[in-house]
């Protein structure tokens, strides 16, 4: 038991968890996303274009076609007056997933929370295997494990800023050898430490199963760990349930995003908020309601209200609204929102 038994680490420090508040467990305020560039197959010239009222429904549908749009990193001053706009709006904190391979910036997440006081968590690991650097791949789970923990227990990037959970681990679709790696060192991380783990998966319905059984065979406590990205995942509803009954914790992460477009998966139809909903009411009236997590994982400047996007204030304000019309409980939306994160927040 680490001497974070009981408490949540933001990059401020450790705090006590009924100090979260309303939590968004799956954001990104700082990140580059160059590594997932998309070519277009056509109006190749909006590649390099300035993000404009013009293309910018272009750019809603083709996202990580223009390379503007993957730099979330150059846009600090809007993510600092969004972050205020969320705190007027209730919320209270926000995990922000940014991994080693995506330009994580923790001093600019600490900057952002003691500017605006809003709890920030950020995240240890590494993300897909596409962002492995060749020293990464030729690391053993041992020297893995340690990078983790001491991103954990020690600071981040140079830095004394602690790190408060493990990921988001990135998996590809099938799972490299070093994506596994990885994933046995942060199960190996999580026993030491007792934190929470969030796993982003590879673009297969069997993808978050597998990851499972690789973090359970390596001895993860999977009660403290989220799945993301189950919106586009997996869409199947018996398939979902009985993912669910693995344990971990069910993240619809993708709130905000309606496109027709999936660039990364042309099978995928991407769902739409609507969808989300249903999703979320089914798993609730299936048990779940202790299981589930939401966000919006913004991670593309087209989703900022700068940029006519739906902004990290999208949930409180437009989605929780539509909860209750479509008959969730303000008690459910409290267990999804509050409750839920504080308990996987906090280290055992
Ligand atoms: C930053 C990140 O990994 N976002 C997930 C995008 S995806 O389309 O759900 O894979």
């Amino acid at each position: 038991m680490s001497s974070l038994s009981g408490k949540v680490q933001t990059v401020l420090g450790p705090i006590h968890p009924d100090q979260l508040g309303y939590t968004l467990t799956h954001e990104h305020l700082s990140m580059t996303f160059n590594c997932c560039f998309c070519p277009p197959p056509a109006q190749k010239a909006l590649v390099d274009a300035p993000i404009v009222m013009e293309n910018l429904f272009w750019v809603k549908q083709n996202p990580y076609s223009n390379k503007e749009n993957l730099l979330l990193n150059q846009e600090a001053e809007a993510v600092k007056e969004e972050l205020l706009l969320f705190k007027a709006a209730g919320g209270g904190s926000i995990v922000e997933n940014t991994t080693n391979g995506i330009s994580r910036d923790v001093k600019m997440l600490k900057k952002f929370s003691s500017d605006t006081g809003v709890n920030i968590i950020g995240g240890a690991g590494f993300y897909v295997d596409a962002t492995h650097s060749s020293a990464t791949r030729l690391l053993r789970v041992e020297q893995l494990t340690e990078i983790i923990v001491n991103e954990v227990l020690q600071g981040a990037d140079g830095t004394d800023i602690k790190c408060g959970i493990i990921g988001e681990i990135g998996c590809s679709w099938p799972l490299t050898e070093s994506e596994k790696k990885i994933l046995q060192a942060t199960a190996e991380a999580q026993i030491q430490l007792g934190c929470p783990v969030n796993i982003h998966p590879g673009r297969n319905s069997d993808a978050p199963s597998q990851i499972i059984q690789i973090l359970q065979e390596a001895g993860s406590d999977i009660s403290k760990t989220v799945m993301s990205h189950l919106d586009r995942t997996i869409f199947d509803e018996s398939k979902l349930l009985e993912f669910a009954k693995l344990g971990s914790y069910l993240e619809y992460d993708l709130f905000g995003t309606e496109m027709l477009n999936y660039q990364f998966n042309q099978e995928v139809d991407m769902p739409s908020d609507n969808d989300r909903i249903k999703m979320v009411r089914m798993l609730i009236n299936e048990g779940y309601e202790d299981r589930i997590v939401i966000s919006h994982d913004i991670h593309t400047k087209n989703r900022l209200l700068k940029y006519g996007g739906h902004g990290y204030s999208h949930i409180l304000n437009n989605i929780v609204p539509k909860m209750l019309v479509r008959g969730i409980s303000q008690q459910s939306i409290d267990k999804i929102l509050l409750e839920n994160p504080k308990k996987w927040l906090t280290f055992k």
